[in-house]
Parts: structure tokens; sequence; C-alpha cells
């Protein structure tokens, strides 16, 4: 086979696991097919900085503790989508074939994105752009990227949840409170299903399931009644709707929405409607820091070995997934058209609703 040179970003929030999927791409390039990497900082921004942002990566750049740590050694970037690229005067400009240029400049035969939904629709954009064999890897906390059962992240921040339910329980125990804990997860509800299962809660509030405040503090009035417990726990998704229908958001630097604070509208209300003591966390950005726990650096490890393994065949515009305990390809076209939300069907669903926790319906 000839020799190869493939650049690697990772692109979109951060998580825990990027640093090992991006040694696994560099160890399998490097052992398996005498290739060289090129790891490209900043997510797209580095190819269409001036100069490029990038670096040869080899293995020694991973004889440390990167497997273990957090974040991206790389560096990321949730802004200057390429196609839609906010100027410093304020206009916005496409610079999708800087993009290209800059790919075309660091002779690279390929790229490898490490991104979770909305990277992959840039990337798959970019990559048809300038007929640039592509292969995906999915991250994100959210673990919302369609047709793959888990992605990079996602069990690191829902161990983080779970930690957070574990130390809110004695304190609530100790002064007979709600304590309400908002988590992360954008549109879907995954981080509140698996932690609030696995962190006892009484109530999960997802954005897939309408809820209704009156079963709500139902649920807590029979927990301090029936239950003759005098403390409950309650998860609530950051994408629910308040009352009055609307989600919280707020504007980040660039204009863009992030979700944030509706636990404390839940809380007021848990508050008013059962006079329970009811104090709100709003878990944030902790969820996406910390050691990767073992499920992500292993997935991390089999996506970017079989990522390169793919771009040694010759494979392109496909995603790495995890199906059923293997790794597998998937098209980045069939990807990009779904959204991965809780199936309400499920066995996950189920089980809460066995374990008599309150889904707000
Ligand atoms: N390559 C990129 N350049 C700029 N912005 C991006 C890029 N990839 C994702 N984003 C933006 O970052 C935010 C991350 O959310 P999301 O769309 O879910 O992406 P991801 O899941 O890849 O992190 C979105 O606002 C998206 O538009
Ligand atoms: O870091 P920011 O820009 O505040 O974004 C917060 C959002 O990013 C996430 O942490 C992760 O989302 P992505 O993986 O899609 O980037 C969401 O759960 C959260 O809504
Ligand atoms: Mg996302």
């Amino acid at each position: 086979m000839a020799k190869k040179r493939i650049g690697i970003l990772t692109s979109g929030g951060d998580c825990a696991g990027l640093n090992a999927a991006i040694r696994a791409v560099t160890r399998r390039a490097i052992d398996g097919f005498g290739w060289e990497v090129v790891g490209i900082r900043n997510g797209t921004l580095g190819l269409i900085s001036e100069p490029i942002e990038a670096e040869i990566l080899d293995k020694q750049t991973f004889s440390g503790v990167l497997l273990r740590q957090g974040g991206t050694f790389l560096g990321s970037s949730t802004k200057g989508d390429p196609f839609a690229f906010k100027m410093p005067d304020g206009s916005v400009k496409d610079r999708s074939m800087e993009f290209v240029e800059g790919f075309r400049s660091l002779n690279l035969d390929g790229l490898i994105g490490i991104g979770g939904d909305g990277s992959m629709k840039i990337l798959n954009r970019l990559c048809e752009l300038g007929d640039i064999p592509f292969i995906g890897i999915p991250k994100t906390i959210d673990n919302d990227v369609a047709l793959t059962e888990f992605t990079i992240g996602f069990t690191t921040a829902v161990n983080v949840a779970v930690d957070a339910l574990d130390r809110l329980l004695p304190t609530a125990a100790s002064h007979h409170r709600v304590m309400v804990l908002e988590v992360m997860g954008r549109d879907a509800g995954h981080i509140a299903l698996h932690a609030g299962i696995a962190g006892g809660a009484d109530v999960i509030l997802l954005p897939e399931i309408a809820y209704d405040m009156d079963k709500v503090a139902e649920k807590i009035r029979d927990v301090y009644e029936n239950e003759k417990r005098s403390h409950a726990l309650v998860v609530c998704s950051e994408a629910i709707k308040t009352s009055q229908g609307q989600t919280v958001m707020h504007a980040n630097e660039e204009g863009k929405m992030n979700y944030g604070g509706v636990g404390h509208e839940i809380g007021g209300q848990i508050a008013k409607m059962t006079g329970a003591d009811t104090r709100v966390t709003v878990l944030g950005h902790l969820q996406r820091g910390g050691t990767p726990a073992m499920r992500d650096r292993l997935i991390a490890s089999a996506f970017g070995v079989r990522a390169v393994d793919l771009m040694a065949q010759g494979k392109t515009n496909c995603m790495v997934a995890w199906q059923h305990r293997e790794v597998v390809d998937v098209p980045l076209d069939e990807v990009v058209k779904r959204y991965k939300k809780i199936d309400v069907t499920g066995t996950l669903v189920h089980t809460a609703r066995g374990l008599g926790i309150c889904l707000g319906d």
C-alpha cells in the first residue's frame, strides 16, 4: 500500500476520551501502515488559519498521560463554521474553499474527524466540496449521534452526574430537602435518563416526554408522606420546557443559543406546590471534564483503529459506530439526516417506570 499522510481533527464541544481516539488513530496509522499523521489544531479553524495550525503526531506524542486525560490536546471549536464564518467586522463569509485549500496545502490524502452531530454535518459538506476522503468518529457527552449506541465522552459525563447524585443524597437527607440536578444533553435526554436510573432519582424529566407539574408534585408528596422519606432527588435535562412551554436558553458570545437554567424553574415550582425545602444544582461543564471512563477509552481506541483501517480500504464518507458490542461503519449521509433521541418505548424508559421513577407524565 502506498504511504499515506492523513489529517486528524477534533470538532465541536470537547469531552473525555478524545485524546485516546487521537492516540489510537496515530498508533494504527504508524504501526499498521507506516503512514504519517498530521494533527490539525482547533477543529476546522486550524486549516483556515494563516499560517495553518497543524503538527506531525508520532508515538512520542502519546508517551505520557494523554490516554488518561480529558479534553483534546489538539483543541476544538464550536465557532467559525467555514460555510458561515463570522468575520471580526460582523459580516458573514463563506470560507469553505479555504478549508479545502488548507487541506491540500498539507499534502494530505485523507481526513479523520472526531465530532458530534453538528460537526459531522459540517465536515461532510466540506469533504464533499473538496473531494476529500473522510472518516468520522462520533464523540459528544450528549450521545445524540444517530446510528451508534455510544459516543466517546458519554459514559464519563454520566459518571459525573451519578457522582453528583451520590453527593447530593446525604445532604438532601440531612436537611430533608428536594435536590434538583440539571444535566446537559442538548435536545436529547440520554444523560438524564442514564444518570437518573443509576443515581436513584425519584423524578427524571426529559425533553422526549412532556411533563405535568401536578404529577411531579404528587410524586414528591408521595415520597414524603407515604414512603416516609423526607428527601427526594429530581434530575432534569437542560432542554425541557418550562410550564409556560418555553426552553431556557442564553446566547453565547457568538450569539448562538445554548440551554441552561431550567432546573431553577422546576425547583421553584416544586417548592411552591409541595412546600418542600428545595435546592437546585446546575451541573454544567463539569460533565465535560475529568479522567475518561473505561468505556470511553475503550470505544475511542476501537473507533480510532477502525477509522484508519477503513481509510486503508479506500472507504470514505462514513462514520465508525458502536453497534451490538462491535465497531461497524455507517454511511455519513444517513448519520447527518437523523438525530438520536431517547426511544420512549425502549428498555431504559421501561426500567425507570418499573422502578417507580416519575417521568412527569
Ligand atoms: N467545525 C465547526 N466549526 C464551527 N462550529 C461548529 C463546528 N462543528 C460544530 N460547530 C458548532 O458547534 C456547536 C456544537 O453543537 P453540535 O452542532 O451538536 O456539534 P457537535 O455535536 O459536533 O459538538 C453547534 O453550534 C455547531 O454549529
Ligand atoms: O460549551 P458550550 O458552548 O457552553 O455548550 C454547551 C453544550 O455543549 C454540550 O456540553 C455538548 O454538546 P456537543 O457535544 O454537541 O458540542 C451540550 O450538552 C451543551 O448543551
Ligand atoms: Mg452535538
